[in-house]
């Protein structure tokens, strides 16, 4: 039997004047899923979330929610909270909450809520005393005061503490568990990693890739990484033989957050990788000059001790070595700045031009 689509965009489109910020974007969740969805600022995250929630019309496509239109849905069954969710300031967080459930026939008890986000504390204070993390949370609150059956949280953690953060998580993944399905977007490629059953990443408008996390980093995440942190300048290692196999020596990998900055601090045109040499000879680009951290690519576990080795017989000073797995952000590095696409991928199914129709 085929699973239940609780969300649905098919071919959503939607232009502001010359801006397009959706362009044919398709995706489906299941009940009791939570779908993450990434993609660089501007991709149309907001757009899309607009749309699914009946916020904002489509210039074509069609979205639904339970099987209906999202303006059609029950309010009751549907939470959601927008990334610039401003609630008044003159009220405190239990008088917020309090507010909010009377809007519903059958709501959660609001002190339970501000249990389960982590603001009894606070409850008394008025929104605008609050600080930035804690209004996120009541924010938060005001989604689960009707309980519902599908959730729509735009950025839910940005401004939180690294502790409230998994408070939120945990709530989350409750929800889920209970059969609460979720779409939630972030810029957080360690939340949507936790959190996320699948992710669909989003450019231009579009979803350009869609699978469960671990099946997007096999597939995009490339070579694990032995970052290297170093004085030595990068063009006395570009000429080094490396003693093992698939090498790329770059600068340290930059964040998500700085993807998009075309005024990379550090001179790389991308993450100043040098070109990859057959027999693990590197040579720098003319961009990766310079000193600091270096990343040796495809470097198995087994041959970091090998590397060390070399790195000392060439009296090559370190301060620090690290090693990793691809992960998320690699995907996203990998995915993010291409722009030109035609249809969505699919991980781990065939690539074929239905492909595009669901996410
Ligand atoms: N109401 C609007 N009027 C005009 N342009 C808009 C409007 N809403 C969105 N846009 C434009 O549509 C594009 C997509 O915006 P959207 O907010 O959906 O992106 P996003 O992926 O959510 O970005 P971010 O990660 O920064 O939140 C952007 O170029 C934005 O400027």
């Amino acid at each position: 039997m085929e699973a239940e689509a609780v969300v649905e965009a098919r071919g959503l489109e939607k232009a502001y004047g010359e801006t397009v910020a959706l362009s044919g974007a398709s995706l489906s969740v299941e009940r009791g899923e939570v779908f993450g969805l990434i993609g660089p600022n501007g991709a149309g995250k907001t757009t899309l979330v607009r749309a699914l929630t009946g916020t904002t019309d489509p210039d074509a496509g069609t979205a639904s929610i339970l099987g209906e239109s999202p303006t059609a849905v029950e309010r009751d069954r549907l939470g959601v909270l927008p990334q610039d969710f401003s609630p008044p300031d003159r009220l405190t967080a239990r008088e917020l909450l309090e507010y909010y459930a009377g809007l519903y026939d059958d709501p959660r008890d609001p002190a339970d809520v501000l249990a389960d986000v982590g603001v009894v504390d606070s409850a008394d204070t008025w929104y605008e005393n609050l600080s930035g993390g804690q209004q996120r949370r009541v924010c938060v609150g005001s989604t689960l005061v009707n309980d519902p059956d599908v959730l729509f949280l735009d950025e839910p953690t940005t401004g939180i503490d690294p502790a409230g953060r998994r408070t939120v998580w945990r709530l989350i993944e409750d929800l889920a568990a209970a059969g609460t399905t979720v779409l939630l977007t972030t810029h957080d490629m360690a939340e949507a990693e936790r959190l996320a059953d699948r992710v669909g990443l989003l450019a231009d408008g579009a979803l350009v890739a869609s699978g469960t996390p671990g099946a997007l980093v096999a597939e995009y995440g490339g070579a694990s990484r032995l970052t290297i942190e170093t004085d030595a300048p990068l063009e006395a290692l570009a000429d080094l033989e490396f003693p093992v196999e698939a090498v790329e020596l770059g600068r340290r990998q930059r964040s998500v957050a700085d993807a998009s900055d075309t005024q990379d601090s550090e001179g790389g045109a991308s993450d100043g990788s040098t070109d990859r040499g057959a027999t693990g000879k590197s040579t720098a680009s003319p961009e990766a000059s310079g000193t600091g951290a270096i990343v040796v690519r495809g470097v198995t576990p087994g041959e970091i001790a090998t590397v060390v080795d070399f790195l000392e017989a060439e009296g090559i000073e370190y301060t620090g070595l690290s090693w990793s797995e691809p992960d998320l952000e690699d995907v996203y590095l990998s995915l993010a700045d291409e722009t030109e696409r035609d249809r969505t991928r699919q991980v781990g199914e065939p690539d074929t031009a239905q492909a595009g129709e669901t996410a």
